[in-house]
């Protein structure tokens, strides 16, 4: 269709997506899907404003081109302020976001994630053991308790081990409730106030007293200097400090998915178990790609929202300054340009590196400096390697029977059975010489 005259649904499409999930473009009418699927783009109507939908390795391309679009006020107060909060890297533009991206991005070197991951393997292996005197376990559970300490302990937050493992769950609350209207986003409203003021009270004690190490994440947000030369506001660092401690433990969805894709591919474990009992450390590749395929395969972000920063044009649809563009997250991790799209099947992450993978975005795409793409990939697809690495070793590791199935409308979704595993023989994990790297 020639420029100017791509035609706006008449429909509008905030119920459906509201409704729909992850399957909001496979829900589209026909008509609109073919023309998303040919052209990359349709224009859609939310909340009786026009918005444009993008897909596929173009679509990211203009999602991340910073002349075209910004993030200030694109997310719905709702979600952005539960989710993220006031203040957050995540709504900045230009040189503040680039600047505050650099205290990020400075606390996540290779180093300090596989320093991360050393401390969730010590902390996997003796959950493990306990696994092996109840004959069963809950991963899910399991995942948000390790992750969560493990994240507290590296980010330089002495706490006992009791009080970490609750801030975790208050953490996990966050994210389980962000984008489910009713009693589950009520309580992670309660969760994120409870979680702003015991990060409050972290920052303002580190500012006072800098008892810790001054390299720790706590030490280092504390300190930040902002884009305008002043210290973060007490409430904007306690937002920041908590966006690396919730994400880390968002990785507990992950962790659900990636064992029962463990199970269900027994050629995949077995290869998984012999790169991990042959290697002198490190999660290695195979773990690695699997864990990359994990998060394409398996849904998490359904889409993401910026704003139009000018009048343009896109595929033949005309935009317009202050026009939300939504990035179909799941569906260009399900498109046409990767082969077998709907198969699992982590062999395309062998060879590839996945930064080179325009269409691979389960965290964002486009450059992690200067763009917003997810500077945790590194421990999310580490943590979920280190998982796999450690299950893939257990003898007689099985799903008990339970209900697999996760909604495909509700976000964040798993398995609601929390995927409970039952360990047989002995757990040759405690002799599996998996250590830790970084998976990307
Ligand atoms: C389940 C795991 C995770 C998922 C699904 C996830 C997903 C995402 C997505 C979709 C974005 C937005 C990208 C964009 O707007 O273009 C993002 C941004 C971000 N993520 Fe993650 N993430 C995860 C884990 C992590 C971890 C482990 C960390 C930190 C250790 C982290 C820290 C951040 C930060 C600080 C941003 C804001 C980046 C910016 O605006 O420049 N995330 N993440």
């Amino acid at each position: 269709m020639p420029f100017g005259l791509a035609r706006p649904s008449r429909i509008d499409h905030s119920l459906l997506l509201a409704r729909e999930g992850y399957l909001f473009t496979a829900q589209l009418a026909d008509e609109e899907r073919r023309e998303l699927a040919d052209t990359g783009a349709l224009t859609i109507s939310l909340l009786g404003r026009q918005a444009l939908l993008v897909t596929g390795d173009a679509g990211v391309r203009l999602f991340y081109d910073e002349g075209r679009v910004q993030r200030r006020r694109a997310v719905p107060a709702p979600i952005g302020l539960s989710l993220f909060g006031p203040g957050a890297v995540h709504a900045l533009d230009d040189d503040a976001h680039r600047h505050r991206k650099s205290m990020f991005r400075d606390a996540l070197t290779q180093a300090d994630v596989e320093r991360l991951l050393e401390v969730a393997e010590r902390r996997w292996r003796s959950e493990l053991e306990s696994w092996t005197e109840a004959g069963s376990g809950e991963v899910y559970a399991a995942a948000v308790d390790v992750f969560g300490a493990s994240v507290i302990e590296w980010a330089g937050i002495r706490e006992p081990e009791e009080q970490a493992r609750e801030h975790a769950r208050w953490l996990a609350r966050i994210v389980d409730g962000f984008g489910v209207p009713g009693p589950a986003y009520v309580r992670a409203a309660g969760a994120r106030r409870r979680c702003d003021r015991w990060a409050s009270e972290l920052v303002r004690d580190e500012r006072a007293h800098q008892s810790g190490d001054p390299d720790s994440w706590l030490a280092r947000v504390a300190a930040f200097v902002d884009h305008d030369g002043n210290p973060l506001p007490e409430r904007v660092a306690a937002v920041e400090l908590l966006n690396i401690l919730r994400p880390t433990v968002a990785a507990a969805w992950l962790a659900s998915f990636a064992t029962i894709a463990l199970v269900e591919h027994p050629h995949w474990r077995n290869r998984i178990r012999e790169e991990a009992e042959q290697a002198s450390g490190g999660a290695g590749r195979i773990a690695t790609a699997f864990a990359h395929e994990v998060r394409r395969y398996y849904p998490f972000v359904p889409v993401l929202a910026a704003r139009a920063r000018r009048d343009f044009r896109f595929a033949g649809h005309v935009v317009r300054k202050g026009q939300r563009v939504l990035l179909d997250v799941y569906g260009t991790n399900h498109g046409s340009e990767w082969e077998d799209p709907w198969s699992f099947e982590p062999a395309r992450f062998l060879e590839a590196d996945p930064c080179t993978i325009t269409h691979y975005v389960p965290q964002g795409g486009g450059p992690v400096d200067s763009g917003h793409r997810c500077p945790g990939e590194g421990v999310s697809n580490g943590l979920v390697a280190l998982t796999v690495s450690l299950l893939a070793c257990i003898d007689g590791l099985d799903l008990t029977p339970q209900d697999r199935h996760f909604s495909m409308r509700r976000r964040p979704t798993r398995p609601a059975s929390g995927t409970r595993v039952s360990v047989g023989g002995s757990p040759s994990a405690r002799g599996c010489p998996v250590g830790s790297q970084p998976g990307s």
